[in-house]
């Protein structure tokens, strides 16, 4: 490998300016695009910190993916949702077969290995398939297409030794990348830490809060009922929106765990509730079942207009306030407010494998000052003697943990009211020695990781 790689072009097509131009006319293989598509958007995603969702969405998503037709979009997620998962994995095996890593500036050369790499190793895609189009886009290329014998020697490689590079790697390699590995080792330790970064490889199960009647619902659509509440639905595979129920808005889709801080406010029977924060709405719709009087307040008018269309569909009513909530003055304080704020989302990584490759420490330690800032105007909004609970997914002290200690410490007419163990059966594992609830990807067999607190404003 030489290493001014990116800096020298000797594509043809490079010298007219045209340089992603393909080389030749040569027709397209089959699933070239897809191919295509997902190396763009891998790219995006790794070197723009662009997160996935947006981009794999069927009309908005990136150009190179809505156009595609649906079985290759199916194979496009496929390859972004575990290829992601397996990033270290894999540059950890090319790196084992070259002399020396690939150069700084070779990344897109990275993300066509990558891409090919996930087919070969994970998914149901023939090899020789995987390996001729990483070729032909290495050739197409022009800041990769002198590398394009070595793409077809590596790939090569890695379809006759799978299997044993495969059981190597995974022994040795975390597949959490390395700064956040050493970021959960200081606060969970090592076998937390390691059974968090196993869950990080599986998908995660379906998750539904209904409105009522959890058993009913479990019998009916195959699933179980968590000690939570919450109806899993662990072998399921197919569109949501075809499952019973779903047209009659009986229930949503709503991760065990972020159900959990709706209902540390306990019982909300008449009482006037905010839910600061609120889009798209899962919170929103369990305090409303609840029985309370919600007003939900959102800055986003486009997650308002998805929340709207959630809340038609359950048949169920909320106020809702499109502002800023450091901006929003109700005419009288909340019984009680639940803060679900915006942070990090590292708790979510089995449903978003592209995060710990979007977010970084800035990120985090930006994030919780927000945090501790929207709780500072959440807290005013709650009267004396009402209770507002704190909450996010982030698997980081500093947005949860941190938060709620910096703010205790500072307001001496606020107080932690405890959540005791007997009152959550089967969740005792996520119940801190203050009181708090801290649940991880590796909780109850797999949750997202969130943190709650429940705070009281003194009389
Ligand atoms: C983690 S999501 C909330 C999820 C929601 N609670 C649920 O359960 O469906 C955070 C939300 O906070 C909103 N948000 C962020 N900053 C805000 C602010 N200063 N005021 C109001 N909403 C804000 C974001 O637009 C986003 O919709």
């Amino acid at each position: 490998m030489t290493s001014d790689y990116g800096r020298r072009s000797q594509h043809p097509a490079a010298k007219h300016g045209k340089g992603r131009t393909p080389r030749t006319a040569e027709p397209d293989k089959p699933g070239f695009q897809a191919r295509a598509a997902a190396v763009k958007i891998m790219s995006a995603v790794i070197g723009q910190k662009t997160p996935l969702d947006g981009m794999l969405d069927d009309h908005h998503g990136n150009p190179a993916f809505s156009v595609l037709s649906l079985q290759d979009r199916a194979l496009v997620r496929a390859i972004l949702n575990s290829g992601l998962r397996h990033l270290t994995w894999i540059d950890a095996i090319f790196n084992s077969y070259l002399d020396k890593p690939l150069p700084e500036g070779a990344s897109h050369l990275r993300h066509i290995l990558s891409v090919a790499a996930t087919q070969i190793l994970f998914l149901d895609v023939p090899d020789h398939s995987a390996v001729d189009i990483a070729v032909e886009q290495a050739r197409r290329d022009p800041r990769s297409s002198r590398f394009a014998n070595l793409v077809n020697a590596l790939l090569r490689r890695l379809g006759r030794e799978k299997h044993d590079v495969l059981e190597g790697v995974s022994k040795a390699v975390s597949p959490l990348p390395a700064w956040y590995e050493k970021r959960l080792v200081a606060t969970y330790g090592k076998e937390t830490t390691a059974a968090i970064a196993e869950a990080y490889l599986k998908l995660a199960p379906i998750d539904l809060t209904v409105k009522s009647d959890p058993q009913h619902w479990a019998d009916t659509l195959g699933g179980t009922v968590l000690p939570t509440g919450t109806v899993r639905l662990d072998k399921f595979d197919g569109a949501v929106t075809e499952l019973t129920g779903f047209a009659d808005g009986v229930w949503w889709v709503q991760d065990a765990a972020a159900a959990i801080p709706a209902r540390l406010l306990g019982d909300i029977k008449g009482k006037r509730v905010a839910d600061l924060c609120a889009a798209p709405g899962g919170k929103t719709a369990q305090l409303i079942v609840q029985g309370a009087n919600v007003t939900a307040v959102e800055q986003s008018a486009s997650r308002i207009k998805r929340m709207k269309s959630n809340f038609d569909r359950l048949g169920l009513t909320a106020e809702i306030v499109n502002a800023r909530l450091e901006e929003y003055e109700p005419a009288e304080p909340f019984d009680a407010v639940l803060l679900d704020a915006p942070c990090s989302s590292t708790g979510t990584i089995r449903r978003h494998p592209d995060v710990l490759w979007t977010k970084g420490v800035d990120d985090i330690e930006t994030l919780a000052r927000v945090q501790y800032n929207l709780l500072v105007s959440a807290f005013a909004l709650v009267r004396p003697g009402g209770t507002i609970v704190f909450s996010n997914c982030s698997l980081d002290r500093l947005e949860g943990e941190e938060v709620v200690e910096k703010f205790l410490r500072a307001n001496p007419n606020a107080e932690r009211a405890p959540i005791a163990k007997q009152d959550w059966p089967g969740l005792e594992e996520a119940i801190t020695e203050l009181g708090e609830i801290r649940t991880t990807p590796a909780t109850l067999g797999g949750m997202d990781g969130f943190f709650a607190a429940v705070i009281r404003r003194k009389q």
